[in-house]
C-alpha cells in the first residue's frame, strides 16, 4: 500500500503534513509513519495509548475535540473522531467493489448478504459477503472464506482493506451486513453505497443502546446518513417497524423499495411449503412470477425477497435475480438440518439467540413436527439481560419440551444466566452443560420428533469465564445422532 498525504486522508489543511503509511485504532497495530486514531471506547480509552503509538513510530495522532494539547508532536482534533477514522481508512485504502450494499436488522442480516453473494454469483458476477461469517468471495459456484467469523461488521479500518483486498482480487459485488452496534460506531461510514436493506427490529443488544428507540435510531442512520440520496432503501414491509423506516427514507431522498407480503414493488401472493423448500407467487411491478425456492421457513422467504430486493435495486434485472433465486443454499448455521443415525425424527441448528429469532424459528419448524418439538437454547452472558424471561417463555409456550442450557456466559455465572431464562419457563429442563443438553435430547428424539439446537449456528466455541472451548454444535448433534442409533 503506498503512502498518502495526511490532509489528503482528513480532507482539511494541517499544521504539518507527513505522509501516512498506515491507519489504525490499536496501538498495537502502529508502525512506523501510521496515523493513529485514539478512539475513548466502551472497556478502554484509545488516549491512553498515544504515548506507546508515538514510540511505536506514529507520524501523527487523530483523536476527539475536547482531547488536551500536548499529547502527541501532530494533533488532529475532530468532532466526530469514529467518522474521520472510517473515511481516513477509505482514503487510505482506496478501491471498493463497484457495487456495495448493506443490511441492517435484528434478525436476518448473515442470510440476506449470503443470498445477494450467491445471486450475484450465478448472474456471473464476482461477488462477496461481509459479517457475522466473515468475509466470503464466490465466482460461480466456488467460495473462498477470507476471514474467520469475527464481528458482524468490522472496524473501519480493517473493512476498508479487506474491501481493497477484494476490489483487487476483481470482486465487483459485495454485500455488507450492518449491525446496530457497527452503524453507531461509524465502522461502515467509509463504504460507497448503492442500496441498502431493513429486515427486522426486535429486542436485542439493549445492554448497549439502552432502549428500542436507541437501537431503532442506530438502525435508521443506515438510511438517514450512510446511504446516499437518490439510492433505494430495499425495506421489509412485514416488520411492524416498516413504516418509520419508509418514512425516514423518503425524508432523506431516497427511493423505496417494499418486499414482502405486505410489499408493493416486490409483492409476496402465495408461498406453499414443498419438500425441497416452498413455492413462491410473487408479483413483481405488476409481473406475476413463480420461484422455487430450495429453502423452508416463512422468514427465509421473506430474506430472500430482501435480497432479490438489494439485487434489483443494485442494477439487476429483476427475472434474472428471480430465476438465481432458485438455486440458493441456507447460511451454515441457520436452520440446518444435521443428518446421522438411524433414529426417525429430525434435528436441526439454528442461530435464533433473541426472543423474535426463536420465536421464528419454532414457528417455522412446528409444521415438521408430526410429534414433539423439542428446543434446547440458552442465552449469552454479558449481552442484553432483558432477553433471557422472554426467550424462556417463548420456548416454554411454543416447544413441547424446552431444554435451557448455557450459550457462551463469558464473564457471567452460567447459573444465575440460566435462573434468569426460566423465570420465563419454569417447567423447562436444565442442563448447565450444552452437550449434555444435546444428547439428551436427541436421546428423546423418536419418529416425527423436531429437535433443534438454537443460538450458536456456526460458532465454533463456547466462551465460559472468557476462555473459548472449542465447541461446535453442528458436530455435537451429528455426534449424538451416532451415539443414539
Ligand atoms: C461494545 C463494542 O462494540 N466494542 C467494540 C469496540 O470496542 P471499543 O471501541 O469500545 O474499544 P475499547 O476496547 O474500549 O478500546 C478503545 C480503543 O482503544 C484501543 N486500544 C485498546 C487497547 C490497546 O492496548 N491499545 C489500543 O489502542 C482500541 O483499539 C479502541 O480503539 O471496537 C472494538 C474494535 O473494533 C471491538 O473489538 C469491540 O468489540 C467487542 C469485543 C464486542 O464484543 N463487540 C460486540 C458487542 C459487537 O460489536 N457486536 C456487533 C453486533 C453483533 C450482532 O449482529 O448482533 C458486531 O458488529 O459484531
Ligand atoms: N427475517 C427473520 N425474522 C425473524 N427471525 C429470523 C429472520 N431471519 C433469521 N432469523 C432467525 O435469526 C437467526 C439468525 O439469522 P441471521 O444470522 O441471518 O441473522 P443476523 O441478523 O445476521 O444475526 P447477528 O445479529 O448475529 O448478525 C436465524 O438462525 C433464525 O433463527
Ligand atoms: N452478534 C450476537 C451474537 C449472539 C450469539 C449468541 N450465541 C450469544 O453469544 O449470545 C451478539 O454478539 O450479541
Ligand atoms: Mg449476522
Amino acid at each position: 500500500m503506498s503512502a498518502v498525504r495526511l490532509s489528503d486522508l482528513l480532507m482539511r489543511d494541517v499544521d504539518s503534513d507527513p505522509m501516512i503509511t498506515g491507519v489504525t485504532a490499536d496501538s498495537r497495530k502502529v508502525s512506523s509513519g501510521h496515523l493513529f486514531v485514539a478512539l475513548p471506547g466502551t472497556a478502554a480509552d484509545g488516549r491512553a495509548f498515544i504515548p506507546q503509538a508515538l514510540t511505536q513510530g506514529a507520524a501523527a495522532v487523530l483523536a476527539p475535540q475536547d482531547t488536551p494539547d500536548g499529547l502527541a508532536p501532530l494533533l488532529v482534533r475532530s468532532g466526530d473522531v469514529r467518522r474521520a477514522y472510517a473515511l481516513a481508512a477509505r482514503g487510505f485504502y482506496g478501491a471498493q467493489p463497484a457495487t456495495c450494499v448493506a443490511v441492517t436488522g435484528t434478525n436476518g442480516k448473515t442470510s440476506v448478504a449470503a443470498f445477494c453473494r450467491q445471486i450475484w454469483a450465478a448472474l456471473g458476477r464476482k461477488s462477496a459477503s461481509m459479517g457475522t461469517l466473515g468475509v466470503v468471495a464466490q465466482s460461480g459456484a466456488v467460495t473462498e472464506a477470507l476471514t474467520q467469523p469475527g464481528l458482524t461488521s468490522p472496524d473501519a479500518a480493517d473493512a476498508a482493506r479487506l474491501m481493497a483486498t477484494l476490489a483487487e482480487g476483481g470482486v465487483t459485488h459485495l454485500a455488507l451486513e450492518a449491525s446496530s452496534h457497527g452503524i453507531d460506531q461509524r465502522r461502515l461510514d467509509g463504504v460507497t453505497l448503492k442500496a441498502a436493506a431493513f429486515t427486522n427490529l426486535t429486542q436485542d443488544h439493549l445492554d448497549y443502546h439502552g432502549d428500542m428507540e436507541a437501537y431503532r435510531e442506530a438502525k435508521l442512520r443506515l438510511f438517514e446518513t450512510l446511504l446516499p440520496r437518490g439510492r433505494t432503501a430495499v425495506l421489509n414491509a412485514d416488520s411492524d417497524a416498516y413504516s418509520t423506516f419508509a418514512s425516514a427514507s423518503i425524508m432523506s431522498g431516497l427511493g423505496v423499495m417494499a418486499v414482502g407480503e405486505r410489499g408493493r414493488d416486490l409483492s409476496l401472493i402465495e408461498r406453499r411449503a414443498v419438500p425441497e423448500g416452498q413455492r413462491l407467487v410473487l408479483d413483481v411491478r405488476g409481473a406475476r412470477h413463480e420461484v422455487s425456492l430450495p429453502l423452508a421457513g416463512a422468514f427465509q422467504a421473506s430474506n430472500a425477497l430482501v435480497a432479490a430486493g438489494l439485487c434489483i435495486a443494485a442494477g439487476e434485472e429483476p427475472g434474472a435475480v428471480l430465476a438465481a433465486m432458485e438455486r440458493i443454499t441456507g447460511a451454515a448455521g441457520r436452520l440446518q438440518r444435521i443428518e446421522g443415525g438411524t433414529r426417525g425424527g429430525e434435528a436441526y441448528v439454528d442461530y435464533a439467540h433473541t426472543p423474535d429469532g426463536l420465536e421464528t424459528v419454532l414457528k417455522a419448524l412446528r409444521p415438521h413436527a408430526t410429534g414433539r418439538l423439542i428446543v434446547v437454547f440458552g442465552a449469552g452472558g454479558d449481552r442484553d439481560r432483558g432477553k433471557r424471561p422472554l426467550m424462556g417463555e417463548i420456548a416454554g409456550r411454543l416447544a413441547d419440551i424446552a431444554i435451557v442450557t448455557d450459550d457462551n456466559p463469558r464473564s457471567e455465572d452460567p447459573e444465575a444466566i440460566r435462573a434468569e431464562v426460566r423465570t420465563g419457563c419454569p417447567f423447562a429442563l436444565e442442563i448447565g452443560d450444552r452437550r449434555a443438553a444435546i444428547r439428551e435430547a436427541i436421546g428423546m428424539m423418536r419418529d416425527g420428533d423436531v429437535v433443534v439446537v438454537a443460538g450458536k449456528g456456526h460458532e465454533q466455541g463456547q466462551i465460559v469465564a472468557g476462555v473459548t472451548h472449542p465447541f461446535d454444535d453442528a458436530t455435537e448433534v451429528a455426534e449424538a445422532l451416532r451415539l443414539n442409533a
